[in-house]
């Protein structure tokens, strides 16, 4: 890897202009503020957001906001938006990805022939693709053909809406070449973002993808009522699937007790803001799944790919007993009450057991 992000002018294409593409778009454009702020002689760093809708763009471009998910919010004016991909596109040396993971696919056989060969792709996405079972580096890899240095994840208790309002966060960028990892971590380092880095993808990935999962099984039980033990059980059992899953894939163990493992976990169980813990959590109060699908307006990932996760659970022969009540409860009729007595009941294990 070249000029990209050495010495020279970088620019960035961040594509997607929901929630968390144009709060990352933002946090490198005040990440380069400040670079140049400490060493004038860092290189310009151009940011372009690309949105689907065109009010979106115009009121980027014009107001410096983005009414339809912060209202009120300033953005850093040197961000700029546009409606035609290609443009964004057109000599970015990073590109980092904001869409839902299960249109990825189809986004990138549209926009590959407009990347340039030796840009480096950031995906932001928390997802599984159903059928193929891919994680979100390996569908980039796959279409892209690009080789694994050029090709990273960040991942972490990001909730975009704190972010938006500059609140403190972390992350963590992963990429299997340590050098990627490291050039995009000071390129996303603002005063409120701090990025760690890592090696483990497989970890990171499974890590953002299953908190989803476990999100929509908290909100269900904050649906139902129930208290602070049993939110914290399914929390803490949660974890020890996703690690399952994780370690039977290949990850480092200790990167799910990290910031895009625990961390993120313990963020979307939490909060209010999550999409899949609110989605859950209307689940649990009685709403039907048709409904609280007509009432989200977000993307929230787990809902598709809590089935993704469980089949390649069953293909790595690891138990994954919330995944699958998720699963019976969204996609099989089974209702959150009779899910959680299945649950209770399983046979009695040691608390450590599997891979
Ligand atoms: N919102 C958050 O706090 C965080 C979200 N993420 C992940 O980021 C990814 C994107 O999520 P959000 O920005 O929150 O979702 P969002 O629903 O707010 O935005 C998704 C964006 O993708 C666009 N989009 C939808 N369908 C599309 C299609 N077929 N082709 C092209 N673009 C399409 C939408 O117009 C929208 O701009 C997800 O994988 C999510 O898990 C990760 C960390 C934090
Ligand atoms: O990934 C997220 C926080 O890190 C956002 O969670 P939700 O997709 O559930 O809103």
């Amino acid at each position: 890897m070249t000029a990209p992000m050495g010495t020279d002018n970088v620019r960035i294409a961040v594509l997607g202009a929901g929630s968390w593409g144009t709060v990352f778009a933002n946090i490198i454009a005040d990440a380069a503020d400040l670079a140049r702020e400490r060493h004038p002689e860092a290189p310009a760093v151009e940011v372009v957001l690309w949105g689907r809708r065109a009010s979106v763009v115009e009121a980027v471009n014009r107001t410096s906001q983005n009414p339809d998910y912060f209202p009120g919010i300033d953005l850093n004016p040197r961000l700029t938006a546009t409606d035609d991909a290609a443009k964004a596109l057109s000599d970015a040396d990073v590109v980092v990805l904001a869409v839902p993971s299960q249109t990825l696919r189809g986004n990138l056989v549209e926009w590959r022939p407009h990347l340039r060969e030796d840009a480096v792709i950031v995906s932001l996405m928390k997802g599984v693709e159903l059928g193929t079972l891919s994680r979100v580096s390996q569908i980039i890899a796959e279409v892209l053909e690009f080789p694994e240095e050029r090709v990273a994840v960040v991942s972490g208790p990001n909730l975009a809406r704190e972010i938006a309002e500059r609140q403190p966060a972390t992350a963590v960028v992963a990429c299997p070449h340590e050098e990627t990892a490291v050039r995009l971590q000071s390129l996303f380092k603002s005063a409120y973002f701090r990025p760690y880095t890592s090696t483990d993808l497989v970890g990171v990935e499974i890590g953002g993808a299953m908190k989803n999962v476990i999100g929509l099984a908290v909100g269900m039980a904050e649906g139902m009522g129930f208290g602070d033990n049993t939110k914290a059980s399914l929390i803490t059992r949660g974890l020890a699937e996703t690690t399952r899953l994780a370690v039977a894939l290949g990850a480092d163990e200790h990167t799910l007790s990290g910031l895009a493992g625990m961390g993120d976990l313990v963020a979307t169980c939490s909060s209010p803001l999550s999409r899949n813990r609110t989605f859950g959590e209307k689940l649990g109060a009685g709403q039907t799944l048709e409904q609280v699908i007509a009432e989200t307006k977000q993307t929230a990932e787990g809902v598709k790919s809590s089935e993704s996760i469980l089949e390649l659970g069953w293909r790595h022969g690891v138990d994954l007993p919330i995944t699958e009540a998720v699963v019976k409860m969204l996609h099989h009729d089974l209702s959150p009450a009779e899910a959680l007595t299945a649950f209770m009941a399983r046979s009695s294990k040691p608390e450590r057991y599997g891979v």
